[in-house]
């Protein structure tokens, strides 16, 4: 078993969609990124990588890249999770946590665990994805940005 833990911020702007696990929120403003700043997927991909010693998503996608300009981030977890099966481990399970003032992301949460899922090729209970704000405080209070946290455990392969 390999533990593995990651951590990510993107701030938010206009004219911007705001993509979360590869679903489109319906709000006013998105998060800004070389790619579509999908901040969860980012989590949740550092985390991975955090578990197999690979390094993050700054190495392995640089934002120097022209390919990776507004890029789906569900197309890199997709190459992720290549790397995973290729170090010959697979996911146990991953907790991802939105920190958000707005919008309310609980109407959305099943959709974006069966996102994750699908690109995975995991069991939805696998997948665990929560939100919570910080009571109007700091940038994320502000809505400012939108942090995002993981962490995942993966196995050996069987
Ligand atoms: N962007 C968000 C933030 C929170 N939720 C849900 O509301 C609950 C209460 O939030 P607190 O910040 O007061 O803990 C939280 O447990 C989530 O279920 C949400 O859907 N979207
Ligand atoms: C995802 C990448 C892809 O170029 O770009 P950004 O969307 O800017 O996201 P960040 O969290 O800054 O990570 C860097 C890059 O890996």
């Amino acid at each position: 078993m390999r533990i593995g833990f990651g951590y990510d911020v993107h701030r938010l702007g206009k004219n911007e969609d705001l993509i979360l696990a590869g679903e489109k929120i319906d709000y006013p403003e998105g998060l800004i990124g070389h790619s579509d700043a999908d901040v969860l997927v980012h989590a949740l991909m550092d985390s991975i990588l955090g578990a197999l010693a690979l390094g993050d998503i700054g190495k392995h996608f640089p934002d120097t890249d022209d390919r990776y300009k507004g890029i789906s981030s569900m197309l890199l977890l997709k190459e992720v999770c290549n790397l995973i099966a290729k170090e010959g481990y697979e996911l146990n399970n991953a907790d991802v946590t939105l920190v958000m003032q707005a919008p309310k992301i609980a109407p959305y949460i099943d959709k974006m665990r069966e996102n994750i899922s699908f690109i995975m090729n995991t069991p939805v209970k696998n997948i665990s994805i929560k939100a919570t704000t910080e009571e109007k405080l700091g940038f994320s209070g502000r809505k400012e940005g939108i942090k995002a946290y993981s962490v995942c455990l993966l196995k050996e392969k069987e």
